[in-house]
């Protein structure tokens, strides 16, 4: 890679529409500081385009990007500017494979049921690109999300709606009280460099591997823990007669698409559960159309299609009379009858927890109206943080974004660490018996007895990324000057080893009038909810789960929406890994693009990190322009936010086109006022111009094309000729940029 190269992700939905406008701005001022703007692929179709490279045609093959990016995620070189992408659950994978299949790509069916080796190799590899298959890849660094000041005084002066909170609200988590993961977690740290075997043992005493032995580290900290499938079914039952007599919602919020192997599975008995009468009344067809609960109840209604006319009309009668007697499902779209357990992608609990916390703790009912709601979250290791915050609004109200402080994120992730990288040792165990962690010697150090149809799972949390993680806390405490909480559980197994640890790196820094402390998840949450009502910032430093969540929701309720935090990773070899907002790829926003050609995605998040890259690139490389590049950036964020030219929601105004009209506009008089460049100031000072001259066409030409379909040729693979395009729909915009 040449010095001054930026890699910039091409990924899916809004984030990747948005691109085909912003980009064209970004390369052209980059330009004039002899910075490259290059792309890579890694959308879920290229992933598995790349995946399949030996059944395309020549002509087809693309390139790995993804391994290219992850290979130099781990060089003082990288910097990456990483925008979301999908984690696909099963679902979406089949979605994007047919899509490609129509467009002449001579791809294989996704096997749900593989026969032989070559249907197994088959679904491997699509396995490697459904879930959580990018960020992992990337995150070679620890993660540093917080609201800079300047996005916080604009939520201070121009406050979102939050719904009003009652005391009377019906609304709490259910989780399970045995049985889960939190309740059998055991934890061991690695005094050697080495590498440990996961073994299966049946209650008959044969035994086997469940997989190839996994490296360790000395220092690491491995954990073990188990799920009950049948505690899970009966905490399932439970809730769903309880949702019932209290006459509440009943909704399921897990991450189906992160935690790939573990929570589709306890999706799946969700499902089997909520349906049983149904499901236990047509044993036979379900088999024979192949139904998986796993992939939601969704995929009922489109198996549905293959039986005869009464057969399925038969079926539809009885999920009817069962919604009947069943509590009502929380509703992802009451419009097009799509439940919380339609597909397990659509309640993802990041997203989708503080969603229900802003709408006073309700969820769409099927009538489309708000209601009480019963969350399901089963395991214990993070319910609790939930129902603190309900507890919370149902003491004191809803939070005022307009006088509430903050609460940035610290958080453990580098190198897959904890749950967040445990999909390739995670089993759904066959039968009866014991899985071990045994290491070099033979010695065990980790055990549970399981049973049929458990979920056993081994964490692993390298030494190095903990130690980093420690400083980065406290160098985020010291410059910022915030008190710092780490949520360590001190009954978690797993985390009284980093407790231990936190305690051993806390010593290599000086601290001295640092506010830092170790407080258990709830109690960190109850702590940091204090202090935010009453205007005051904590810094939160968590491990890589809590940092999911907390990333969603403190920006959720200060912000309005997660995409306007700033997302760096500074990668552990020095480099850079830029993320855009915290949020996802918001499919939602596609929807409404393709129906009424307006896109709501605010890309404030691409903004924030492209600063901070260019800022990253003067420093590596000494390019002062980029120094230059970075500051007048940083101004026009300013003037964006002052001016609230972030996308309206609705048709009429500007959409995110408009919104990077306006950025450029900014960015390109900010680089005319300066004063430390006159060369840079000569050139764009006539772009300045000529984009505040044109100001009003430009925006009516933006503006004129909205209300009206959009074809771009594909979801999954959007047609490259027609999406440009339609995102670039100013001839006056674009020829005045031609001209830098
Ligand atoms: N870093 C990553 O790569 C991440 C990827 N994902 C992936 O994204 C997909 C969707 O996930 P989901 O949980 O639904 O979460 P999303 O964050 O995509 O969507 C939830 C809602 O958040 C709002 N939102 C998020 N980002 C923006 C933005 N930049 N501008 C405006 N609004 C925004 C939208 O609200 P509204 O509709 O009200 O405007 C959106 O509907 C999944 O495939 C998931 O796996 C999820 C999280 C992170
Ligand atoms: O990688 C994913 O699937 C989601 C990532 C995410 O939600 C986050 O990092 O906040
Ligand atoms: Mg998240």
């Amino acid at each position: 890679m040449a010095d001054s190269t930026i890699l910039y992700t091409l990924t899916d939905e809004a984030p990747f529409l948005a691109t085909a406008s912003f980009l064209p701005i970004v390369q052209a001022y980059a330009k004039t500081a002899g910075i490259a703007i290059e792309t890579r692929d890694i959308s879920l179709a290229a992933r598995i385009l790349a995946l399949f490279a030996d059944v395309l045609k020549p002509e087809q093959r693309v390139n790995d990007d993804l391994a290219e990016l992850g290979h130099l995620a781990t060089t003082p070189d990288a910097n990456i500017i990483k925008l979301p992408n999908i984690s696909a659950s099963v679902p979406q994978l089949k979605a994007a494979i047919k899509e490609l299949q129509a467009q002449g790509y001579a791809l294989p069916d996704y096997p749900d049921e593989p026969q032989g080796e070559r249907e197994k190799d088959i679904k491997a590899r699509y396995g490697k690109a459904m879930g959580s298959a990018v960020n992992p890849v990337l995150r070679e660094g620890n993660s540093d999300r917080r609201a800079p000041a300047s996005v916080k005084a604009y939520a201070r002066k121009h406050p979102h709606r939050m719904g009003k909170w009652s005391s009377d609200s019906k609304s709490h988590v259910a989780h399970m009280e045995a049985g889960d993961f939190y309740g059998s977690e055991q934890s061991y740290t690695m005094v050697n460099a080495g590498s440990v075997r996961i073994e299966y043992t049946s209650v008959t005493g044969s035994s086997f591997p469940l997989r190839a032995p996994v490296p360790v580290q000395a220092g690491e900290v491995i954990d073990a823990s188990v799920l009950s499938a049948q505690a899970l079914a009966d905490f399932v039952d439970a809730e769903i007669a309880d949702a019932k007599a209290r006459g509440v919602l009943f909704s399921l919020h897990l991450k189906a698409t992160m935690m790939k192997v573990s929570d589709p599975i306890m999706f799946g008995i969700a499902v089997s559960r909520f349906y049983a009468p149904v499901l236990e009344k047509h044993p036979r067809t379900m088999a024979e159309i192949g139904f998986n609960p796993n992939n939601g109840i969704g995929d009922l209604y489109a198996k549905l299609g293959q039986l005869p006319e009464a057969q399925r009309v038969a079926i539809e009668a009885d999920i009817a009379a069962l919604y009947a007697q069943r509590p009502g499902l929380a509703m992802v779209n009451s419009d097009k009858g799509i439940t919380n357990l339609h597909v397990p992608s659509d309640i993802i609990v990041d997203a989708s927890m503080p969603a229900m916390i802003r709408d006073s703790g309700k969820m769409w009912n099927a009538a489309g109206e708000l209601q009480d709601t019963k969350a399901v979250i089963p395991d214990r290791n993070y319910a609790g943080i939930y129902q603190a915050v309900i507890d919370d609004c149902r003491e004191h109200g809803a939070f005022d974004p307009a006088t509430m402080g903050s609460v940035p994120n610290v958080g453990l992730m580098a190198q897959a660490a904890e749950e967040y990288g445990s999909h390739d040792k995670t089993f759904k165990i066959s039968g009866d018996g014991t899985v071990r962690v045994i290491d070099e010697h033979g010695t065990v150090l980790l055990q549970h007895p399981v049973k049929a149809g458990d979920i056993w799972r081994m964490c692993q949390t390298k030494d190095a990324p903990i130690r980093d993680w420690v400083k980065l806390a406290v160098t985020r405490a010291r410059l910022s000057n915030t008190p710092v909480v780490f949520w360590l559980d001190p009954r978690r197994d797993h985390d009284r080893s980093l407790i231990a640890k936190v305690a051993t790196y806390l010593n290599e820094h000086d601290t001295s009038g640092l506010d830092i402390s170790i407080l258990s998840p709830i109690r960190a949450m109850r702590h940091s909810l204090k202090r935010i009502r009453e205007g005051k910032d904590t810094i939160a430093a968590t491990g890589n789960v809590l940092r999911d969540y907390l990333t969603d929701l403190f920006p959720i309720m200060e912000l309005g929406t997660s995409a306007k935090m700033l997302s760096i990773v500074p990668l552990m070899a020095g480099g850079g890994l830029f993320e855009t907002g915290a949020g996802g790829s918001a499919p939602k926003h596609v929807q409404q693009f393709v129906a009424e050609d307006y896109l709501r995605w605010d890309s404030l998040g691409e903004f924030l990190a492209l600063q901070a890259s260019f800022e990253q690139l003067a420093q590596h490389t000494g390019n002062a322009r980029a120094q230059v590049l970075a500051d007048a950036l940083d101004a026009a964020n300013g003037m964006f936010l002052d001016n609230d030219k972030s996308p309206s929601r609705k048709l009429g105004g500007i959409d995110n086109r408009g919104s990077h009209f306006w950025l450029a506009l900014y960015w390109a008089q900010a680089l005319a006022a300066q004063t430390q460049d006159a060369e840079l100031a000569a050139l764009f000072a006539p772009l300045a111009k000529a984009l505040a001259d044109n100001e009003g066409r430009i925006v009516e030409e933006l503006i004129a094309v909205q209300g009206k379909p959009v074809d771009i040729g594909g979801y999954y693979r959007p047609d490259m000729a027609k999406v440009p395009t339609a995102m670039r729909p100013s001839a006056t915009f674009n020829a005045a940029l031609a001209t830098l």
